[in-house]
């Protein structure tokens, strides 16, 4: 599904509206009537049915006027209250205004300190409160007197549905413009908004409920949006249909160069992941002296033991042996538990130098780039970068709050620069494709910030890139298919004690769930 930032849903209200004919309070009445149906749903099970919508000049208010005129002809009591002058109201949303005072509505304006004590008795007493402060509009920090507005509504304990996005919250952004409403739902008009999606505002939304108001999607194709919303149907559309008369060489091989001693685990997980995603064989160069473990652990994969220069890391000892194996396979993943060491800083940039295979680089192998930038400029297309935070930082020597703050722009940017696709982990990880195309991931927990979480993901892409899916794509279905098993595996054991094995335990039923269109409820 498409994103936007709050320019270009403005460029796309105006195109529904000039290329194609739609008023713009058309769209204002649809998305009114959305919101004005969510109330409806929230109120049936309440015994307190008084609603309040609190509604600010702009367009946003607009939507609200035109839910509290619904409500009122529905018979349901309702409350106007107006953040400010309504002489500053123009365009649709004054005339939604006008209609609303014609209906004798009960409004009231809040200016001045004592409306606010009584806007904040009137809110002890209802039901619902409907919060259409701002919309995609807000370009700066929210005033004082409207900070008091929001308190009150947070404060409140009432039920709170925002229109669009949480007022406070910046729709481009997801940043908090001083004090933002703090949502049970938002209901999203037409697309998402990064603001909707991006933390810390995704915080402050709830449950996302995103309505269609009309827009007509060749409005939409025409604006040519970089930015998605990984979701379901994506995901379906990309993992391959698996024939029935086939065979495990059907299904893609997998080299994986993981593991050393003291974090062979490591290893064992991107290879019981790739395993579990569907990979039809997958080979492991082991150094000599960790074999036995490995044969031991990885039932299902084989082992190709090496001579080692230093005890228990995989070297280029036995280079002509690796590109082999190598070839032979239709993806390689390097780094998860390798270790920091000159034997795989040399390692990788041979295999960097004689592969043009798709590669996926994790954990050291990020680390070794990070410290020989000049391999960087070895890496191909094809090529799938896996970096949390504090690696970027390495990568890229920017300040981690700075990524932090600006993670599609700096993944975006690398990605370009070396024609990557770069898989920038954390809540709401982001995968950016060297043709500027962003895609950000919204399964997922905080249970998952667990150790060895990185790896399954690494062996979910390396699994996908093996069955034939190109890497973004690989990696877009990858980072979706990792957080709703983790969300799975929350569900089940709760997030506490979630570790990386128990991602893995879901990715069978996770994958089966969205191959077959079934709603997982986590
Ligand atoms: N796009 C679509 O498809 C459709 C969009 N629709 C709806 O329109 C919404 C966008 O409407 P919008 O552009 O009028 O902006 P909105 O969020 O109401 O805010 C602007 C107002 O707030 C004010 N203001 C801003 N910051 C402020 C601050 N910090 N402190 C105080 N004031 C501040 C600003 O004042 P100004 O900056 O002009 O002084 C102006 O008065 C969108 O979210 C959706 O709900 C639907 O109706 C139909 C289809
Ligand atoms: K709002």
């Amino acid at each position: 599904m498409k994103m936007v930032n709050s320019d270009q849903i403005k460029q796309l209200d105006n195109i529904a509206m000039e290329s194609f004919c739609i008023p713009g309070i058309v769209l204002m009445e649809n998305a009114g009537i959305c919101v004005f149906e969510e109330v409806l749903k929230y109120i049936e099970q309440k015994e307190n049915k008084e609603v309040i919508v609190v509604c600010g000049l702009g367009n946003n208010g607009g939507d609200g006027f035109v839910v509290a005129r619904h409500l009122f002809n529905k018979g349901i009591p309702v409350k106007v209250f107006i953040t400010g002058n309504p002489s500053a109201i123009s365009g649709d949303a004054k005339k939604n205004y006008d209609i609303i005072q014609k209906l004798n509505i009960d409004i009231q304006i809040l200016v001045g300190v004592n409306n606010l004590k009584k806007f904040s008795e009137v809110v002890k007493g209802c039901g619902l409160i409907v919060d259409a402060i701002f919309g995609t509009g807000l370009k700066r920090d929210v005033d004082g007197f409207i900070q008091e507005i929001i308190s009150i509504i947070n404060k409140s304990e009432k039920g709170i549905i925002s229109i669009d996005i949480p007022s406070g919250v910046g729709a481009s952004d997801g940043k908090v413009y001083g004090l933002a409403v703090k949502a049970d739902k938002t209901v999203v008009l037409a697309l998402p908004k990064i603001g909707n999606i991006n933390y810390p505002g995704a915080d402050y939304a709830g449950e996302l409920i995103i309505k269609d108001i009309g827009i007509p999607k060749a409005a939409i194709k025409n604006m040519d949006l970089n930015m998605n919303l990984i979701t379901n149907d994506m995901v379906k559309g990309i993992l391959p249909f698996r024939k029935r008369d086939t065979h495990k060489g059907n299904f893609g091989k997998a080299y994986v160069v993981a593991g050393s001693t003291g974090m062979t685990g490591a290893a064992i997980l991107t290879c019981e992941a790739a395993l579990r995603s569907g990979v039809g064989l997958l080979k492991i160069p082991v150094p000599q002296s960790l074999n036995t473990i490995m044969e031991t652990r990885l039932t299902e994969a084989i082992t190709v033991p090496l001579p080692e220069f230093k005890k228990g890391v995989v070297g280029i000892s036995d280079f002509e042996k690796i590109l082999k194996t190598m070839e032979e396979s239709n993806v390689i993943a390097i780094g998860p538990g390798s270790g920091n060491s000159r034997e795989l800083e040399e390692l990788l940039r041979n295999i960097l130098e004689h592969t043009s295979k798709p590669i996926v680089l994790d954990a050291d192998a990020l680390n070794s780039l990070a410290n020989r930038k000049e391999f960087l400029k070895l890496i191909q297309s094809q090529t799938v970068m896996t970096p949390h935070v504090g690696e970027m930082s390495r990568l890229t020597e920017l300040d981690i709050d700075y990524i932090k703050n600006n993670r599609i722009e700096v993944a975006s940017e690398f990605s370009k620069k070396w024609n990557v696709v770069i898989v920038l982990k954390g809540a709401r990880t982001v995968v950016a494709g060297p043709n500027g195309e962003i895609y950000i991931n919204k399964t997922g927990n905080p249970g998952m910030s667990t150790p060895g979480s990185g790896d399954v993901l690494t062996g979910i892409i390396t699994g996908f890139i093996a069955q034939g899916i190109e890497p973004i794509k690989a990696a877009v279905a990858a980072v979706y298919v990792h957080g709703k098993a983790g969300d799975l595996a929350a569900e089940r054991i709760g997030e506490y004690g979630l570790l990386a094995s128990d991602i893995i335990k879901e990715l069978p039923i996770t994958i089966k769930h969205i191959v077959e269109k079934i709603k997982i409820n986590a």
